[in-house]
């Protein structure tokens, strides 16, 4: 079975490499790229050959959707008309429902619309399915293939996807800033920067790996490192006095919002 990513960004990308690295011979990983300097960058980094997106729905299985939301209207009206109902549509775009995909394609053509996030770079994505008007279990089968190696992968209804690409599709970004915020704060408690970004990044891993391996609900792990009169419950009367948890609540409905909004600036024909 052959994949194509058609437009080859950033998770696009990750994606491509993804299918390279669980194994899948080159000849059936195929990419598409909108400007030549960024197929030969492509070609060089992977050993493929980039081709049009004409090329990649002929000769593909899969259609991996890897342009920004506001530009697959632009990449359908080129080349839907010519993907068959044997094909299947898997959609990254944040927002877009599969009924964008559906009201562009041929009647039949199956969509998954998948959120994944960039973790995929160390195979530790979440990667979250929905199937579309005629996506069959089979079909999510096959997008699944293709995301397993890659990280964790869940099913959902496709109106929890809004909500989906606000907590994991943007979440790493969030995390980032945590660091990038703890950093800071070591530097200005005098570490030196290289000292300070070890301690947070570390800090930050193993966090992670004890919150995913012990099972334990978040709220438990934070008590543990909480003693009674110390230095931790002094920092977090900060935090909450900052409104960090007000403001996680405010930035992920801003998120599911932008999401809604991105889907109903691109509705319509023409777009
Ligand atoms: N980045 C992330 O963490 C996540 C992104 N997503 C979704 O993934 C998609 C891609 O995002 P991202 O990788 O960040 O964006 P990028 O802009 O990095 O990637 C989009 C790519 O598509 C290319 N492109 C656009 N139109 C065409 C076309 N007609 N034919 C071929 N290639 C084309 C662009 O080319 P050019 O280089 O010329 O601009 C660009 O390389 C979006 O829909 C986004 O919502 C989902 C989850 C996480
Ligand atoms: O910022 C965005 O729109 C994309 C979707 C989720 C993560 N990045």
């Amino acid at each position: 079975m052959s994949v194509a990513v058609m437009g080859t960004g950033k998770l696009g990308e990750l994606v491509l490499a993804g299918l390279l690295r669980s194994g899948r011979p080159v000849d059936q990983v195929l990419a598409t790229a909108r400007r030549p300097e960024r197929a030969a960058e492509l070609a060089e980094r992977y050993g493929i050959r980039p081709l049009s997106n004409e090329a990649a729905v002929a000769r593909a299985d899969v259609l991996v959707v890897g342009v920004k939301p506001q530009d697959a209207g632009k990449l359908l009206d080129e080349v839907g008309g010519k993907v068959t109902a044997d094909k299947l549509v898997v959609s990254l775009c944040a927002g877009l429902p599969t009924s964008f995909f559906a009201e562009r394609l041929p009647d039949g053509v199956p969509v998954v619309r998948v959120m994944t996030n960039t973790p995929a770079l160390v195979d530790q994505a979440m990667s979250v399915l929905s199937p579309g008007a005629h996506a069959t279990e089979e079909h999510l089968a096959t997008a699944e293939e293709i995301f397993k190696p890659i990280g964790r992968t869940l099913r959902v209804p496709e109106y929890q996807q809004d909500a989906v690409t606000a907590l994991s599709g943007s979440g790493p970004a969030y995390l980032y800033l945590v660091v990038e915020s703890m950093i800071e704060a070591g530097v200005l408690l005098g570490l030196p920067r290289t000292v300070a970004h070890e301690l947070a990044v570390q800090t930050a891993v193993g966090s992670a790996v004890m919150l995913r391996d012990s099972g334990e609900h978040p709220a438990k792990l934070r008590e543990s490192v909480t003693s009674p009169a110390g230095t931790t419950a002094a920092a977090l009367r900060e935090l909450e006095v900052g409104g960090v948890r007000a403001a996680f609540l405010g930035a992920l409905e801003a998120a599911r919002d932008r999401a809604r909004q991105i889907a109903s600036d691109m509705a319509g024909p023409g777009r």
